[in-house]
């Protein structure tokens, strides 16, 4: 596991526990769990823009158990990078612990993902299959809660809703009498994709436990979270595909701005982010600023070089 602050003790931001920031009655905005991409230099970019909360991409908690090598590859944190959430895939509540175990020193604490609807991760029994066994989740969050020392550290849960409601408020239920510290929920089922969210289901989630929730899907631009926020009557919102687009958002800006981009390139060469990585946050945030002849240009562009130089021949950066 990689980490700037290893030798450093816990970070001052992680005296800012989420939970407080739950219950601070502001809008808490949560940059979401994403595959690739919401890794240490993204997280870095938008906290600098008015990011609350942070969590990692989906990391298998068997492998990152197992493998040194997936630690260095999945886990990677500084000093700044914090408050922080690690979110795992798992299915098994001692793997799970050890996992909690590891990053319990550099994290506030773990989410487990119930509610990733692809192929892979239901056949593993990982993911939104879970909204359906409350009893492995249950088991799950205890062994965590008994082999991680530390009362602050939480232990949340993200999910999708079933196409019955009373089930997914009675899962939820279940989840906070085992001691789940909040949940997240897409309002989406698994079976859907680009339906609309169902922001009353995620109201009356919200309605019927006590525990803080974050309503996730579609959110674009701060308007939009402030209005899912009154609507739905929860603690926070998380957004994924609206920071990729603009890593900005949560600072109200409409688009990304260019000092955004300048920042990224600083951010993500300092701390070494692979080019395809560095060149694809890049095509997402300048989508709605770049015409389409410059798209065919810059996303045919194959070194960082080539990049800044064209940053800096287009956009003076
Ligand atoms: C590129 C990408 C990667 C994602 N990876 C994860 C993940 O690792 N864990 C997870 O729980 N959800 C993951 N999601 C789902 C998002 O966290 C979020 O629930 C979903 O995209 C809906 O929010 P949005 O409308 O703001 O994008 C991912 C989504 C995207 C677009």
């Amino acid at each position: 596991m990689k980490s700037d602050c290893i030798q450093t003790t816990t970070c001052q931001e992680r005296k800012k526990d989420p939970i407080e920031m739950f219950h601070s009655g502001q809008l808490v905005k949560v940059c979401a769990p994403m595959v690739r991409y919401s890794k240490l230099a993204f997280r870095t970019l938008v906290r600098k823009y008015s990011c609350d909360l942070c969590y990692t991409p989906m990391i298998v908690a068997a492998d990152f158990v197992r493998s040194i090598k997936a630690r260095d590859s999945e886990f990677t944190t500084n000093q700044g990078d914090c408050p922080l959430i690690v979110q795992f895939a798992a299915n098994d509540a001692r793997l799970l612990s050890d996992a909690a175990r590891i990053v319990c020193p550099y994290a506030n604490g773990i989410d487990i993902n119930c509610g990733c609807p692809q192929r892979w991760a239901m056949a593993e029994g990982y993911g939104a299959c879970l909204i359906n066994k409350p009893e492995l989740v249950r088991d799950m969050v205890k062994q965590v809660r008994n082999q991680v020392e530390n009362p602050r550290f939480s232990v949340s849960i993200k999910i999708r809703i079933h196409d019955d409601l009373t089930r997914t408020v009675d899962f939820c239920r279940k989840a906070e009498a085992t001691g789940v510290s909040w949940i997240t929920v897409h309002g989406r089922t698994v079976e859907e994709r680009h339906q609309p969210v169902h922001y009353e289901a995620i109201k009356i989630i919200k309605d019927n436990v006590s525990i803080p929730v974050i309503a996730n899907g579609d959110i674009r631009s701060l308007k939009e979270a402030e209005n899912v926020w009154h609507i739905t009557g929860t603690d926070g919102v998380m957004v994924a595909r609206g920071l990729l687009a603009n890593p900005a958002m949560f600072a109200g800006y409409e688009e990304t701005p260019l000092k955004c981009v300048s920042d990224w390139v600083d951010i993500a060469l300092e701390l070494g982010t692979p080019y395809i990585c560095f060149h694809q946050h890049l095509m997402y945030m300048m989508e709605k600023i770049t015409s389409r002849q410059e798209k065919r240009v810059f996303n045919a562009l194959s070194s960082t070089s080539a990049v800044l130089d064209y940053l800096r021949d287009h956009y003076g950066i």
